[in-house]
């Protein structure tokens, strides 16, 4: 069976907003105040917690603290998963994208670094969870992306072959990842940093969700 694995953030959900309440709650517990924007930062925050921390850092002045992100790497956690769906939304389309493809016979599946109890909580929050094959997250397996082994498995744990699969992504962890399994990735463009992604070279741009179908055949047939 052919599959269709999809990255999260970025991808199918614009969660910037709520990951950049989550990082701005604990500069607020560090004393200091809000450091992210949640416009101007969005795409940092795609690239997730820790990113988010050493962008905050960086403002102090006190960049490389890399205690200082591990120590607070669980309470933004905990404050994400306490607010995980007030201002993220899924992107236009998305979700009419996975149910013609699962029409047309592929599988559908989600590979994201994001930990898997927080990604599920956002899709069954979103309503979503029930509609995808299989979750693999930061933490389901030891590797993670751009490591090829989570998207192999969840090509394979939603009934599908991990060589005949292909990833829709947001990133060059996305990129590399598909890359490294040897199998095609398309990167959206209707993300913060736009056609920018082009300069990664995928092998398929989509710029609203309407044209995912005809590019996945064209892939993967
Ligand atoms: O949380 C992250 O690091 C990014 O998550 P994603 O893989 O769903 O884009
Ligand atoms: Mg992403």
């Amino acid at each position: 069976m052919k599959t269709v694995v999809f990255d999260l953030d970025g991808t199918l959900a614009d969660t910037s907003g709520d990951l950049i309440a989550a990082a701005n709650a604990c500069f607020r517990e560090m004393g200091e105040g809000d450091l992210l924007d949640p416009v101007h930062d969005a795409s940092t925050a795609l690239h997730g917690g820790r990113a988010m921390l050493n962008l905050g850092l960086d403002r102090l002045g006190r960049s490389g603290e890399t205690a200082t992100v591990d120590a607070y790497y669980p309470v933004l956690l905990k404050a994400y998963g306490g607010a995980i769906d007030t201002y993220t939304t899924l992107y236009p389309g998305a979700m009419d994208a996975v149910e013609r493809l699962k029409q047309d016979g592929y599988r559908v599946a989600i590979c994201t670094n994001k930990p898997e109890a927080l990604a599920r909580q956002l899709l069954n929050s979103l309503g979503v969870l029930d509609a995808f094959g299989s979750l693999i997250g930061a933490d389901t397996l030891p590797v993670r992306k751009p490591d090829p082994e989570p998207l192999r498995e969840a090509a394979r744990r939603a009934g599908g072959h991990p060589e005949r699969c292909l990833l829709v992504g947001d990133t060059l962890t996305d990129r590399s990842t598909a890359r490294a399994a040897g199998v095609p990735s398309v990167l959206v463009t209707f993300g913060p940093n736009g056609r920018g992604v082009e300069a990664l070279e995928p092998e398929a741009l989509i710029d609203h969700y309407d044209a995912l179908d005809d590019v996945v055949r064209e892939l993967i047939g």
